[in-house]
């Protein structure tokens, strides 16, 4: 039996600072409308996917600055943000029935070993939708935040996989040494993504090249910070 909930960044101690979520401010940046996973029928309840802490907010803004020096008139997108747990456990959900279906397999006929594999599969990429204090999912701190680029025709970039692949496509240096074609420049494109948020204050999630966060357990640990300043809003 596989245990879902070991994550090395949740020894990492929350000492909540309590700020507040707040919109972002999406005129200065890019989204996709309708949100993807309101779209799929997620119930965001008071707040709207768009919401971040306060800080997280203003290092969003500063990554914005930095690619508007290298790459006038891009844009960063926001794919999602502020995620309740409901949402996180509503994705799991969904992503384990998208997984069973593409397998071409029936959810009440799976042996527990393709169970077992399918659950593996979805918590390479997901957070467990956890109520527990100390092991929030990093979308639910609002502290979180999916991100891709938008070029100057308002093209969104290509990044050699879409968000929330569940594959190895999904890992950020998969292109770095890839001789496919299109590879060198899916890897800049990500290089250049991880470059303006890191320099903003944000680390990045090792296995997915769209998740950044700052501020949460993740951030912390990655970061070698004692301790993450944000935990579960709700
Ligand atoms: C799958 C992706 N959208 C995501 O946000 N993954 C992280 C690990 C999460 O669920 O917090
Ligand atoms: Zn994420």
């Amino acid at each position: 039996m596989i245990n879902y909930q070991v994550r090395p960044y949740h020894q990492i101690l929350i000492v909540e600072c309590g700020e507040p979520l707040v919109e972002i401010p999406l005129e200065l940046l890019a989204w996709e409308s309708p949100h993807p996973y309101a779209r799929l029928g997620a119930a965001y309840g008071e707040y709207s996917p768009y919401f971040l802490r306060q800080s997280v907010v203003n290092c969003l803004i500063k990554a914005q600055n930095y690619l508007d020096l290298v790459r006038p008139h891009w844009r960063i997108q926001i794919f999602d943000a502020y995620r309740p747990v409901a949402v996180q456990q509503f994705m799991v959900d969904y992503s384990f029935a998208m997984a069973v279906e593409e397998r071409g397999l029936i959810a009440a006929e799976l042996t527990p070993q393709q169970r077992q594999e399918i659950w593996q599969a979805v918590y390479e990429i997901w957070a467990v939708p956890s109520l527990d204090e100390k092991t929030p999912p990093p979308h639910s701190t609002g502290a979180a935040v999916d991100v891709t680029l938008v070029d100057d025709s308002g093209q969104v970039v290509n990044m050699g996989s879409p968000i929330d692949e569940m594959s190895e496509r999904s890992h950020p240096d998969y292109y770095a040494n890839s001789v496919e074609p299109g590879a060198r420049e899916y890897h800049a494109h990500r290089q250049l993504l991880y470059d303006v948020m890191l320099k903003a204050g944000f680390q990045r999630n090792p296995k997915e090249w769209w998740h950044f966060s700052y501020g949460d357990q993740m951030w912390a640990w990655l970061n070698k910070q004692p301790t993450a300043l944000y935990g579960r809003v709700l």
